[in-house]
């Protein structure tokens, strides 16, 4: 029986990504003279999303990619919104476009997600992308899953024989960005897959048969220590922000102090599965660029 109670470093993995992304930037530089060139647009002026999309900009540009962000004022129409992808798309200097949620509430998000290239769509968010996901196509997968899959499987090489297959699977959350493509690609890697949500019967019972459990509500500590099966696996994808003694403080989904002597492994908050879904997305961009040119897609990083 492996060791319980190790914590999931997300902060240090994705750093070495960053340098593997870093270095292929650069040979695709030198060897074809390409820089991908990742577009942010922000409509409205949440700090919160302010501060995470400079963080974005500052990490596209250190791993020698061009970004660029276009915050564009909260009361914009959805009409100039489209009209501003429709150029973003027609633009061969742009390799992806990332429009960041949520949009203000007189918008359609999945119109305006429909509207960009699904070759662009470096979210992953395009109902083409997700639909080839689900059938088993080359698609552009959603950044959160991605590197959550990617921790995952690294953790479980480290703890045990790194094999998922056969595995009970537990997914709380059903959001189109993370629980749907997180099940698909467990489902790819042959777990057994359950998607649970608000309505869910007896969620604690269910998240006990659970080998690997995913955190995806968005409800600071939702997941109680004693839900845990001994010897699991928990990805936390919560980044709930909350006050304690007066103090802005940044929590996952699960009670990580009470899971963490059940847990095999568990990822974090902060530098959990956070700093992966930046690191994803720049790879993205970068896969997205060379399809763009004809060029090979470089393989895993
Ligand atoms: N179109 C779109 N795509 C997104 O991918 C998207 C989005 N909209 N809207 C907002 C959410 C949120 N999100 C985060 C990604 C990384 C961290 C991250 O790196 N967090 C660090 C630092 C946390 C901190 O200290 O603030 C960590 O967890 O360690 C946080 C949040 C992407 N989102």
């Amino acid at each position: 029986m492996s060791a319980r109670g190790n914590i999931i470093d997300g902060f240090g993995y994705a750093k070495g990504l960053r340098e593997r992304i870093a270095g292929r930037v650069a040979t695709l530089k030198a060897e074809h003279g390409l820089t991908p060139c990742l577009v942010v647009v922000i409509v409205g002026e949440d700090p919160a999303s302010q501060i995470y999309v400079k963080n974005k900009g500052e990490t596209t540009k250190a791993v020698g990619m061009e970004s660029r962000t276009i915050v564009l004022p909260a009361d914009t129409t959805e009409a100039d919104l489209l009209k501003l992808i429709g150029e973003l798309n027609a633009d061969t200097g742009v390799n992806g476009i990332l429009v960041q949620l949520p949009l203000p509430a007189h918008m359609s998000s999945l119109k305006v997600i429909d509207a960009i290239d699904p070759l662009k769509d470096v979210d992953g968010f395009h109902v083409q992308n997700a639909g080839r996901l689900a059938v088993g196509l080359d698609a552009i997968v959603p950044c959160t899953p991605l590197g959550s899959l990617m921790l995952l499987k690294d953790a479980l090489k480290t703890h045990d024989d790194g094999n998922l297959s056969g595995l009970n699977a537990v997914i709380v959350g059903r959001s189109n960005i993370v629980g749907k493509p997180m099940a698909q690609l467990l489902l790819n890697e042959n777990c057994t897959v359950t998607i649970a949500h608000s309505r869910t019967a007896n969620l604690p019972d269910l998240c006990r048969t659970a080998d690997v459990l995913v955190a995806a509500v968005g409800r600071p500590k939702f997941i109680q220590g004693d839900w845990v099966k001994d010897g699991a696996y928990v990805i936390d994808v919560g980044i709930n922000r909350i006050e304690v003694d007066g103090k802005n403080k940044i929590v996952g989904d699960v009670d990580f102090d009470a899971a963490l002597p059940r847990a095999t492994a568990i990822t974090p908050v902060p530098k959990g599965v956070g700093p992966m879904t930046i690191a994803c997305l720049l790879n993205n961009t970068l896969q997205a660029a060379c399809v763009q040119h004809g060029l090979p897609v470089p393989g895993d990083l």
